[in-house]
């Protein structure tokens, strides 16, 4: 996959935190206590947030049927508004408020305010499906030196002004290629990746081949190996795969070189 790129300054000491839409409802106050911490350590903190199963429950009150394809919703014209709103006006929201209501500055982004372009991924195979194409890391920048922390919600605009679907994993890949991040944590509602019921401490790209061949990858887990990858690949240092609780600090890489050319991808134990 071709990775976005910045046409602009990267965003130094930046850490991209992706929160799945698993992990919203449930947020924990260790979650926060830590984001608190970065902050105040001066850490450049961008949050990619999803909203997957908020997406489901407004399709199904409308009887809409959606179909994934290795993680990726296709979505079709007659959805693409309802995610939008889900996205942008409930969960979105939602999150910004809880994090100012912390005592972090936040402001709720998305690709309608110019901090990401975008493309159509393959429109005859996923229709109103986004893949980030450049990265304003100039805007983010601004929020960041301002003291606020950027909240994007997964959704991008066409050339013409349409909204497309992103997967919160490939934007946050996107974005933190963009604004070459030290690292990109991905938060969800498993621990790391699980091999036969237990979580690996390390996996390189050759397991995570196998693993997606073999179903021990599957389902939503895909777009988040996909992500890590093509971080690494685009010169993001370390690449982490947890659940909310953030045990640890974000694996770096002693050695970028090293880590670009075995392409690790750290999961908590
Ligand atoms: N090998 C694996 N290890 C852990 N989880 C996996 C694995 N393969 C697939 N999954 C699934 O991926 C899910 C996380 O992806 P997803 O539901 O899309 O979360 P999010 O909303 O956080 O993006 C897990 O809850 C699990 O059902
Ligand atoms: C194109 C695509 O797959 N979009 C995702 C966007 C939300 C998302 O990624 O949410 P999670 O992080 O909770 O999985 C979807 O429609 O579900």
């Amino acid at each position: 996959m071709t990775m976005s790129k910045s046409t602009q300054a990267i965003v130094p000491n930046c850490h991209v935190i992706k929160i799945g839409g698993s992990t919203l409802a449930n947020l924990s106050e260790a979650f926060i206590k830590s984001l608190k911490r970065r902050v105040a350590a001066g850490q450049n903190i961008i949050v990619v947030h999803g909203g997957g199963p908020n997406i489901n429950e407004a399709l199904a009150h409308q009887d809409i049927v959606s179909e994934t394809i290795d993680g990726i919703r296709v979505t079709t014209p007659e959805m693409i508004a309802t995610i939008r709103n889900i996205l942008i006006g409930e969960v979105n929201s939602g999150l910004v408020g809880k994090i100012n209501a912390s005592g972090i500055s936040a402001a709720g982004l998305s690709g309608f305010d110019g901090v990401f372009t975008c493309d159509y991924l393959e429109q005859e195979i996923y229709g109103e499906v986004g893949v980030v194409t450049d990265v304003n890391a100039l805007k983010f920048k601004l929020f960041l030196k301002g003291g606020i922390i950027p909240v994007v919600a997964c959704i991008g605009t066409s050339a013409t002004g349409d909204p497309l679907n992103i997967n919160a994993d490939t934007l946050a890949a996107g974005i933190a290629s963009g604004v070459q991040a030290e690292s990109l944590l991905l938060v969800t509602d498993t621990p790391g990746i699980k091999k036969d019921g237990v979580t690996v401490t390390s996996a390189s790209e050759q397991d995570i081949r196998k693993w997606v061949a073999n179903g021990i990858i599957y389902g939503g887990m895909i777009p988040k190996v996909q992500a890590a990858l093509d971080c690494l690949e685009s010169g993001v240092k370390a690449v982490q795969i947890t659940d909310d609780t953030l045990v640890g600090t974000t694996v770096q890489a002693t050695n970028p070189l090293i880590t670009r050319l075995t392409k690790e991808v750290h999961t908590n134990a």
